[in-house]
């Protein structure tokens, strides 16, 4: 079953001249851990942004669980978590008041807002900070904090924008680790990172982006598989992208 489709879609922030996202036609089944691959100013914010209602398309349509976005938003959003690639953490307020505010707005309240917020800090192994401020916190600990307030509410599609950058190997386990058993229960998972041997180890499906285009998708096997002598993502990443420094944010 289809879980997200996106039919020639587009995006230019500057009246058309040029398209951070040019025609983009994606498919991503149920069950599937989607990595969206490129190098800096790529457009992978802009795509995933796009693909989770975050920003609006210049053009071209997005469908989630065969619902338009355009239409039937409300039902879509209940749906989807989103952990963004900025932190979207209140730094006064402590873990906990957070995750009961993120919790909120996803109509779950009660005991088993309660019961959610601690089983997630648990398994981020920060549920002794549950009653510290957010400001006082490692980035690691913040990131594993940005993780959960995405998924309290069981998302069956989840859109991560570079969850494990900037974070030591211990909080990426534990991330990753998160992701696969959420991905284990059901959860569709669309992700970026600059992370290959990661995404090679992690995604069931991998598109590689470049100005707003996509140059090559499959499996990583057939990813690497494509490209003479590639022994790894990596070699694929730069035989598509070359070598060329990108200054773009
Ligand atoms: N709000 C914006 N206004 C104008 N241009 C933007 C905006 N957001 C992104 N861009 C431009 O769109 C292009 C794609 O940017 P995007 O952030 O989607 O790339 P990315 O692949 O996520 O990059 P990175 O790996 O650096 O996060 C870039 O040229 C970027 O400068």
């Amino acid at each position: 079953m289809e879980a997200i489709r996106t039919q020639n879609l587009s995006k230019s922030y500057d009246g058309q001249k040029t398209f951070a996202g040019k025609d983009l036609n994606i498919t991503i089944s149920q069950g599937e851990i989607f990595g969206l691959l490129g190098p800096n100013g790529a457009g992978k914010t802009t795509l995933i942004s796009m693909m989770c209602g975050l920003l609006k398309p210049t053009s071209g349509e997005v469908f989630l669980n065969e619902l338009n976005f355009k239409n039937k938003r409300t039902q879509i959003l209940k749906k989807i978590g989103v952990v963004p690639q900025e932190y979207a953490l209140y730094p006064t307020l402590t873990a906990g008041e957070n995750l009961n505010y993120f919790g909120s707005l996803y109509n779950l309240h009660g005991n088993d807002l309660k019961q959610r917020v601690e089983n997630g800090l648990e398994q981020v192994g920060l549920l002794d900070y549950k009653n510290k401020a957010i400001k006082d916190f490692s980035g690691g600990m913040k990131r594993r904090i940005n993780l959960l307030t995405g998924i309290l509410h069981n998302p069956e599609i989840l859109f991560l924008d570079e969850p494990t950058v900037g974070v030591d190997i211990q909080s990426k386990e534990v991330i990753m680790n998160i992701l696969k058993k959420l991905n284990d229960n059901g959860t569709t998972i669309v992700y970026t990172s600059h992370h290959l041997s990661e995404a090679q180890d992690f995604c069931t499906r991998i598109t590689i982006i470049d100005q707003g285009q996509i140059l090559k998708e499959g499996t990583p096997d057939e990813l690497i598989q494509s490209v003479s002598d590639a022994q790894n993502l990596e070699d694929v990443f730069l035989e598509l992208t070359g070598n060329q420094v990108r200054n773009d944010a």
